[in-house]
């Protein structure tokens, strides 16, 4: 996968975070950056706090300590986009201007996460950023059809055309390899592997700046997980998207992440460049995390 340059901008900078339950229970003191363009895989074994970590990086639940900080930079190169079937809808822009700052006037804003309002907080999820569910069903309406769980983030950026909403909607039932034949089905008469990737075409037709994905391939059969994570690479990569992505799988990790982040007992353990990690982890615990990998 193409490297992100050092020249990139920084998107997210994650100042000392802290959110705790009990000793060790949660995340603590943490601190990264995340660059456009950039795939951040967050790994560690199951009560790590990597799913606490994730959801106060997307506005979910408020730290106890610590800030993250949103930088919108305008000026953003485009990245490896030119060869992807875009859909006109999403080409189109947001014209909305409810998270704050007004793009013709600001090259770049700060938005402080925590510091901005509720009301803000929610527009930016809606409108900037994405967030993928390990569970399709926390990311769907369940109850109206994937035309209209795709549309509904265009609408919320203020598409009203509905010969141009349904046709995006096709558009990306194709993308992720699902019958656009099916536009008017309800996601619960598709299986768990045709939800996700309809989750996954609800979240990207906004063209999020930023995507937070929790172990979008969890919960699936290991041939399922297969397909759906080449289509997740080859849309990560066409897109240019920005992620964290959360998972405990190593081999996840390995295909979609530039740089991944260790964590034990919500610390960070070690951080470095995906291949760095896997081929020569440094900590006894990412050691460890690697061998049981690869012992049967
Ligand atoms: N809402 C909560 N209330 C109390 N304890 C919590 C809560 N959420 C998480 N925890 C605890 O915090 C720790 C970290 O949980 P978390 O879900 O972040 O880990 P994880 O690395 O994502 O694990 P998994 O891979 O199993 O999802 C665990 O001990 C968990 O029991």
């Amino acid at each position: 996968m193409k490297k992100p340059t050092l020249a990139r901008p920084v998107l997210l900078d994650v100042q000392d975070i802290t959110r705790l339950y009990g000793p060790a229970k949660g995340c603590e003191a943490i601190d990264f950056q995340l660059h456009a363009g950039e795939v951040l895989g967050i790994v560690g074994e199951s009560g790590s706090g990597k799913s606490t970590l994730l959801r106060v990086l997307a506005g979910l639940e408020a730290p106890d300590a610590g800030r993250v900080i949103y930088r919108r930079s305008y000026n953003e190169p485009e990245v490896a986009r030119t060869d992807f079937h875009e859909p006109e809808a999403a080409r189109t822009g947001t014209g909305n201007n409810e998270v704050g700052g007004d793009p013709k006037e600001n090259a770049e804003s700060e938005l402080d996460l925590y510091a901005i309002g509720e009301a803000r907080r929610r527009a930016l999820l809606r409108l900037e950023w994405g967030l993928v569910h390990q569970n399709p069903r926390d990311g769907l309406r369940m109850g109206v059809s994937a035309g209209a769980n795709i549309g509904e983030r265009l609408m919320a950026q203020g598409q009203r055309h509905y010969g141009r909403l349904r046709a995006t909607g096709q558009d990306w039932m194709h993308q992720v390899e699902l019958d656009p034949g099916r536009i008017d089905d309800a996601p619960r008469t598709f299986s768990g592997g045709m939800q996700q990737r309809l989750q996954i075409a609800r979240t990207l037709v906004t063209r999020p700046r930023l995507v937070f994905m929790d172990e979008p391939t969890g919960g699936l059969d290991v041939s399922v997980q297969a397909r759906l994570l080449d289509m997740l690479r080859t849309l990560v990569r066409q897109l240019g998207l920005s992620v964290v992505l959360v998972t405990h799988d190593l081999a996840v990790a390995r295909l979609l992440a530039h740089r991944l982040m260790v964590m034990r007992g919500g610390r960070v353990v070690e951080t470095g460049l995906t291949d760095q990690i896997l081929d020569d982890p440094q900590h006894a615990y990412t050691q460890l995390l690697v061998s049981s990998v690869l012992t049967p």
